[in-house]
């Protein structure tokens, strides 16, 4: 029986979406835009990185020909690999949403066909019996913020009187999200988390994806740092995913990261906990040595989010993409021969972009194996296609939405 490897790279969009405009997004590309700023010496950071994109080993991969289908150019100053190994194609998100569980969702068979609730950008973002409701049952004197924000902007602004107050700092972005930052032991993180369980609670009428809990320390605005416990309380799928599916036909899920989180649990055999690119990896890695035979092992690469992505830090984005590649050929040896491996990204969060919220974006697909043919499966109508292709790969029933590419 086959084994998959499911990789999303939080954010690592490649452009060209069909419907961008609508989302203000018309022009952003993450990649497009990340290799243009390398290539012109605008990326070099001393100790962390120089010159133009270098990704061979996603080149390899057909990352430079998925660039070139989904965004119509190749990117800059990357040059083309002589041979391409694997499936390479790009995606269309059909999702209404351009946030992380929305494309999570999509990418395991599930689109998100409705309208995630949202809080308006201009004034309270949060309405006044909203605010009453949290601060009555989750028992805090009153909430900081109420507007959206940057998560690291708002603690260097608001961490301070946090501290001094005890009140939350509550805030929220273009996603469907109702964010709670709050320090680890001022506020305390378990009081953090009822707390955020009790707004899950309270927002559920208004269709808000997902309440995340954003713990940090530290004891200045200089010092002040988010930490890796950090929680995510998502609504379940609309439907039925993959992950049902594959632990419904008796297959284990092995979710590495926030995956468990994203999917609220459904469908998740086995969580596996780490922090951070580097950790997630040598996770991932480790995971790939005890999956067995018909499993899933389904890993999110979060840092070029949530790090570098909304922190419009374009350098940063560059070397972690760079580090990645750098880690495949570990990837590489632990393949047994009917193993298939699947990257890909949930959304685009462009770091030249305006603003600092996601992009509406395509996405990549590169999927290789030992016994994987080389090919351009070309423009994806769906993420769902990705689900389709692993349920075929592995040998469970088709699903409702999508097209399996092998
Ligand atoms: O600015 P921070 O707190 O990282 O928040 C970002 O992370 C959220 C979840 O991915 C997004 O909705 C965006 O607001
Ligand atoms: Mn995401
Ligand atoms: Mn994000």
């Amino acid at each position: 029986m086959a084994r998959a490897f499911l990789f999303v790279l939080d954010s690592f969009g490649v452009g060209g979406a069909r419907d961008g405009a609508d989302y203000g997004d018309l022009g952003s590309d993450t990649l497009g835009h990340i290799a243009e700023f390398c290539a012109a010496g605008a990326a070099d950071r001393a100790g962390l990185r120089q010159g133009p994109l270098n990704l061979p080993n996603m080149s390899s991969l057909g990352l430079l020909e998925i660039a070139k289908l989904a965004g119509g150019d190749y990117p800059l100053g990357m040059p083309l690999p002589e041979r391409i190994f694997g499936l390479h194609g790009a995606a269309e998100e059909i999702s209404r949403g351009k946030d992380t569980p929305s494309g999570h969702w999509e990418i395991a068979g599930t689109p998100v066909m409705f309208d995630w609730g949202y809080f308006p950008s201009e004034g309270p973002a949060f309405p006044p019996d909203l605010v009453e409701a949290i601060c009555r049952e989750g028992d805090v004197a009153g909430i900081l913020g109420n507007c959206h924000a940057s998560g690291t902007e708002i603690l260097t602004r608001l961490g301070d009187e946090h501290i001094r107050s005890g009140k939350p700092i509550c805030y929220t972005s273009s996603d469907s999200v109702f964010q709670v930052a709050a320090h680890e032991q001022h506020f305390g993180l378990e009081r953090l988390l009822d707390f955020c369980q009790v707004v899950r609670r309270l927002l559920d009428p208004l269709n808000i994806g997902r309440v995340i809990a954003r713990p940090f320390v530290g004891e200045t605005p200089a010092t002040f740092e988010r930490t890796g416990n950090r929680r995510d309380f998502s609504v379940p799928p609309p439907e039925p995913t993959l992950l049902d599916r594959l632990v419904e036909a008796g297959r284990n899920v092995h979710a590495v990261g926030k995956v468990a989180d994203i999917f609220a649990h459904q469908g998740i055999s086995r969580v596996v906990k780490a922090t951070g690119n580097t950790q997630l990896m040598e996770a991932t890695l480790a995971t790939m040595g005890e999956a067995a035979d018909g499993d899933l092992v389904f890993t999110n690469l979060v840092d070029f989010d949530m790090l570098y992505g909304h922190r419009r830090d374009v350098a940063g984005y560059a070397a972690a993409l760079e580090a990645f590649d750098r880690s495949l050929p570990d990837v590489h040896r632990r393949l047994q021969p009917s193993d298939l491996v699947v990257l890909t990204a949930d959304h685009g969060c462009d770091p030249t972009w305006r603003g600092t919220d996601h992009t509406r974006e395509r996405v990549p697909i590169m999927a290789f194996g030992p016994g994987i043919r080389s090919r351009s499966v070309g423009l994806r109508p769906t993420y769902a296609d990705i689900g389709e292709t692993i349920a075929a790969h592995l040998g469970i029933a088709a699903g409702t939405h999508g097209w399996s590419f092998l």
